[in-house]
């Protein structure tokens, strides 16, 4: 059995952790680690029944796997606490916008990095998840993350650029999706349907259409079958053109990439 030791037990290192044990459980013992919110921890630790501990030096030295899972602002000065204590682990942080190079600049030379966007869906099992190695991280490595990954869902290797390109895309855009969710719930509710039949209308039909869009066909295909020429789905997709949704979504994944950046 591997340990592995997370640094930080907030909303992704649990949804990470919660897809692993569902998958995974018999090959990974899992140390949380975080700031100092006891009652965070005393709460990871009851709900997953993960050993905890509020300071990750007592573990780092023998653990097979850190997984970093603070915010961006933080992990640089993280790393270079840690430097002194990475013998041959495997190192992968989530943080948004700190890619490979990052991660191995306050290591010592040599030092295993992996870079992982995943999203919230981890939770069960169905994150879309992307990753870039370091230079060093040799075939095992890259097998016990294969493992790690393989329990929150697919992943997609991608170069350091493209995961800075694609942050938005996979990472954040599931809160678009369901900003979206709350709109068209909000419009249903309007209509008399009680909340909790307005949500299941709505998330019946974005697992349909996401489960249509994963069989292969084409969006504009998908478009095609529901828009009648002269009918009133033609008329709704006018009024989206119309107020420029793509030059909206543009824009928005422009913002998180810009806000990425100002990590450093
Ligand atoms: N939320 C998401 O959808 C996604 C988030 N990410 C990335 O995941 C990372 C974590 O985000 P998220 O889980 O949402 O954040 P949260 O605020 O939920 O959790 C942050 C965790 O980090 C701990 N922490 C903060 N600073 C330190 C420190 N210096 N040393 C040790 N632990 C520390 C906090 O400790 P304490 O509990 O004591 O406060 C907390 O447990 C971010 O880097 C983000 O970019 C990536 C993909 C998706
Ligand atoms: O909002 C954030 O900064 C993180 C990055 C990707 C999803 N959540």
């Amino acid at each position: 059995m591997q340990k592995l030791l997370t640094i930080g037990a907030g909303r992704m290192a649990q949804a990470v952790i919660s897809g692993i044990l569902q998958q995974e459980q018999d090959r990974f013992h899992i140390v949380m680690s975080n700031r100092g919110n006891v009652a965070r921890l005393e709460q990871v630790k009851n709900k997953y029944g993960v050993e905890i501990t509020t300071n990750w030096k007592d573990h780092v030295t023998n653990a097979d796997i850190l997984f970093l899972a603070v915010p961006p602002s933080q992990q640089q000065s993280l790393l270079h606490e840690m430097s002194p204590y990475l013998t041959n682990q495997l190192v992968f942080s989530v943080a948004a916008g700190v890619g490979v190079r990052e991660l191995e600049a306050p290591l010592p030379e040599g030092a295993a990095v992996a870079w992982v966007m995943p999203n919230t869906a981890a939770e069960i099992g169905q994150s879309m998840t992307l990753y870039a190695l370091g230079q060093h991280v040799n075939e095992i490595q890259e097998k016990t993350l294969l493992t790690i990954l393989k329990g929150i869902g697919p992943a997609q290797r991608v170069t350091e650029e493209q995961l800075h390109a694609l942050t938005p895309v996979t990472g954040s855009a599931p809160a678009f999706m369901y900003y979206v969710a709350e709109v068209l719930t909000r419009l249903a509710r309007g209509k008399g349907v009680d909340e909790a039949v307005a949500q299941q209308l709505v998330s019946q039909m974005i697992l349909g259409s996401a489960r249509m869009l994963s069989s292969g066909q084409k969006p504009k295909d998908l478009i095609d079958q529901v828009a009648t020429p002269g009918g009133s789905t033609a008329a709704g997709l006018k009024v989206l053109q119309t107020e420029d949704l793509d030059g909206m979504f543009e824009r928005a994944v422009q913002a998180c990439v810009e806000k990425n950046k100002e990590v450093y």
